[in-house]
């Protein structure tokens, strides 16, 4: 007989009175495994914030750039999304995550591609279960998903899910510029970005991820999405107006990011801190839950080059006082790393004694 644990599905957390065990306790777990010691006990957040910059501020490279420095991650205000863009993918998400879970099964992601429905990829690497569902999408095959999720209307999801991805594109790439200058290099200073600039076609590929997070009976021993960095080159992420989202920082502990209408956050992922040769941090992060409120959030990860591209620290980063921290690695290989290794994925391809 299977135990109570073992029937608890994912779609249907929002219905649950009380938190089952195999959900509790993370304080006790590996979820801080990603932090130095002292800060694991701290399970609150102090009162301080990511600064929210102006994308048309003339000091604009400057703001970015301090706040990378010193964080890893940012938000954004101007960024020229349109709010009913917002409002379409958060509606999109909505209407699939009030699915009943049978349906939203239907869609999970298989061997066949990451593309669909299941819990966060970081799931195996935590012995906890997480207060959350998602659908991720990475390759053309969310389509056949969103057929079977909506044999009438896929081709309106389909449309917004494309003119989102577009629009967070071109943002990325527009933040990329920013953020390089604020290091005094350019997007010519990277090879295989200057060259797919130079042909027309995407600078990196992306994925997106919608999360939900049901309201929780008890959310101070919940966790949402456990602590972790993306392996992204940097994420872009649109959270719905009710809280949840905490960057971690060494000097501050767990920093609640609170939603601002019409606000994105920015968090840098691991591809640029390699990229920067440890110059930005990737920030660790997570997401909270909530007993009286649920939550959305939709996160664009702008991932590395495809195929067999070399990623390696910008040359003109690198100095006979500042040598290559890390070995040249494929944006495939390194989320194989990743996702064998996880929060040591860094360790893992730093080299040890560098020299120039
Ligand atoms: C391209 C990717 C980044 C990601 C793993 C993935 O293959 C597709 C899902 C992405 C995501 C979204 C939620 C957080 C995250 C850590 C996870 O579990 O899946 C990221 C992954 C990542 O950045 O490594
Ligand atoms: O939901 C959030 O606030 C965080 C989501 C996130 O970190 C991710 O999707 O990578
Ligand atoms: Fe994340």
């Amino acid at each position: 007989m299977p135990s109570i644990a073992e029937e608890i599905c994912i779609g249907n957390l929002g219905s649950l009175q009380t938190l089952p065990d195999s959900f509790t306790s993370w304080k006790l777990t590996a979820a801080d495994s990603v932090l130095p010691p002292s800060s694991a006990v701290s399970f609150g957040a102090v009162e301080e914030s990511i600064q929210v910059i102006d994308l048309s501020d003339s000091d604009v490279t400057t703001l970015i750039g301090n706040a990378c420095k010193t964080w890893g991650a940012f938000q954004i205000a101007n960024h020229g999304i349109s709010q009913k863009l917002l409002d379409d993918i958060e509606s999109l998400s909505k209407t699939l995550f009030d699915m009943p879970s049978e349906r939203k099964l239907e869609a999970a992601s298989s061997d066949k591609g990451v593309s669909g429905y299941g819990e966060p990829r970081i799931s195996p690497f935590f012995e906890k279960k997480m207060w959350s569902e998602g659908f991720t999408i990475a390759d053309a095959f969310y389509r056949n998903h969103f057929i079977s999720l909506w044999p009438h209307d896929h081709t309106k999801y389909c449309g917004i899910m494309e003119e989102y991805v577009d629009e967070m594109e071109k943002l990325a790439s527009k933040l990329l510029s920013c953020i390089l200058g604020s290091l005094g290099v350019t997007v010519e200073d990277i090879e295989w970005a200057h060259k797919l600039e130079k042909s027309g076609t995407k600078v990196g590929r992306g994925a997106i991820r919608l999360n939900h997070y049901p309201v929780c009976p008890e959310p101070e021993r919940a966790m949402g999405l456990a602590a972790h960095t993306d392996s992204t080159i940097l994420t872009i992420l649109h959270q719905s107006n009710t809280g949840g989202l905490q960057v971690f920082r060494e000097e501050s502990g767990w920093v609640t990011v609170e939603p601002v209408p019409g606000v994105l956050v920015v968090n840098m992922g691991d591809l640029f801190h390699i990229l920067s040769n440890g110059k930005i941090p990737s920030v660790v992060h997570r997401a909270k839950v909530n007993h009286t409120r649920s939550r959305i959030s939709i996160a664009y990860l702008w991932g590395g080059p495809s195929g067999d591209v070399q990623i390696t620290p910008i040359s003109k980063l690198i100095g006979p006082v500042e040598p290559s921290l890390y070995r040249s690695i494929t944006w495939k290989e390194y989320l194989q790393i990743k996702y064998e290794v996880f929060d040591k994925a860094l360790d893992a391809i730093r080299i040890v004694n560098p020299t120039n």
